[in-house]
């Protein structure tokens, strides 16, 4: 998959299958509508394209909403999964003043159909583009039925519930990992390098590899300690997370990101990682003494090993 930042200024292609959106996630009912744009070109022949974002647009109309601009994907990970599906190109605009005013007519006529000869749409089922949301199915089969085949996916669901990016934030805020991961269809997860904390962690019996995230737009899960395993180079290696200001020790102002690793002593600091979250085990919590901490701690790894036993995790 080839990947740009901006729209072509000359033509692009003369046939595709286009999808529109943030794709945040990249969760189950995006795959849906990837995979259907995929099948498409497969059986024309013809290239599939997909047109996001390269900021939020929440983070255009609403800049000071910090918490709902974390995204699940940014665009390292997005670039990522869908490629993996098997799209051909991707172009990741920004979304400025020119996008977020520009009729559902010129995205139609001055992009999708002068740069990219547009010859199908695929649209998720509450899927919209243009200014003030005009762009969808029944526009584009309102006026442009000759030259566009405009489909809409239906709604992928878990359990009755809409799978959508905005729902799999709540949970990972909640830290409810399980509804997490069958929404996203893969383990949450977050990319970092290795860095020096404290130094304490050796003291109180558990090291802990300190994660500082690549990408400070992504979104951190609710506070507390974590099932979780890390890869590290190229090996898998599970452990405890705990993601928090540390109230026993220090009230930190700041949420750091620290995994204890089970049979491990290599030194890994500025090593680049990735941390997968599997379940949530409990809050943090302010002990009133280190002991009881590091009681705690070991009561975690208990409970983690035995977890650990009845899932398997390719390596
Ligand atoms: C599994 C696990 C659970 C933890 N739970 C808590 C907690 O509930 N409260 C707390 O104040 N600190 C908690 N910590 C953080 C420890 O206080 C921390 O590991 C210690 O401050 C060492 O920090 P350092 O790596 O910067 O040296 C936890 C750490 C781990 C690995
Ligand atoms: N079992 C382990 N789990 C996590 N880190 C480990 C482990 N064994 C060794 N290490 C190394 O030790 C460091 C953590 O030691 P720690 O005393 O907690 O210091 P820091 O406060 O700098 O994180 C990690 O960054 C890693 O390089």
């Amino acid at each position: 998959m080839k990947f740009f930042y901006n729209f072509p200024e000359v033509p692009f292609i003369d046939q595709s299958v286009i999808t529109i959106g943030m794709f945040d996630g990249v969760h189950l009912g995006h795959a849906k509508v990837l995979t259907e744009c995929v099948k498409i070109a497969q059986k024309k022949g013809i290239s599939s394209i997909v047109i996001s974002f390269s900021n939020h647009p929440s983070s255009y109309f609403n800049p000071n909403l910090e918490s709902k601009n974390s995204l699940l994907s940014p665009d390292k990970e997005k670039i990522q999964w869908i490629e993996s599906l098997g799209i051909d190109f991707l172009f990741m605009i920004p979304f400025d003043h020119y996008i977020a005013h520009l009729p559902a007519k010129n995205f139609i006529e001055d992009i999708l159909l002068a740069k990219f000869g547009i010859s199908d749409l695929v649209l998720g089922y509450d899927n919209r583009f243009g200014f003030q949301r005009k762009g969808s199915v029944d526009f584009v089969n309102e006026h442009y039925s000759d030259l566009i085949h405009a489909y809409s996916i239906d709604v992928a669901k878990l359990e009755e519930e809409i799978i959508s990016s905005s729902v799999i934030k709540e949970y990972l805020v909640l830290g409810n990992l399980t509804k997490t991961t069958s929404m996203l269809g893969r383990n949450y997860s977050l990319h970092g390098k290795v860095v020096h904390g404290n130094h304490q962690g050796r003291e109180l019996g558990f090291p802990t590899a300190n994660i500082e995230l690549e990408n400070s737009d992504k979104l951190i899960p609710g506070l507390g300690v974590y099932l979780s395993y890390l890869k590290v180079d190229g090996n898998t290696v599970c452990g405890v997370t705990n993601i928090g200001n540390r109230p026993t020790i220090t009230k930190d102002k700041y949420i750091s990101i620290e995994t204890h690793l089970f049979d491990f002593q290599e030194d890994i600091y500025d090593k680049e990682v990735e941390l997968f979250l599997l379940e949530k085990i409990r809050d943090e919590k302010k002990f009133n003494s280190l002991p009881e901490l590091i009681a705690q701690i070991s009561a975690d790894v208990q409970y983690a090993k035995s977890q650990l036993t009845k899932i398997h995790i390719a390596s």
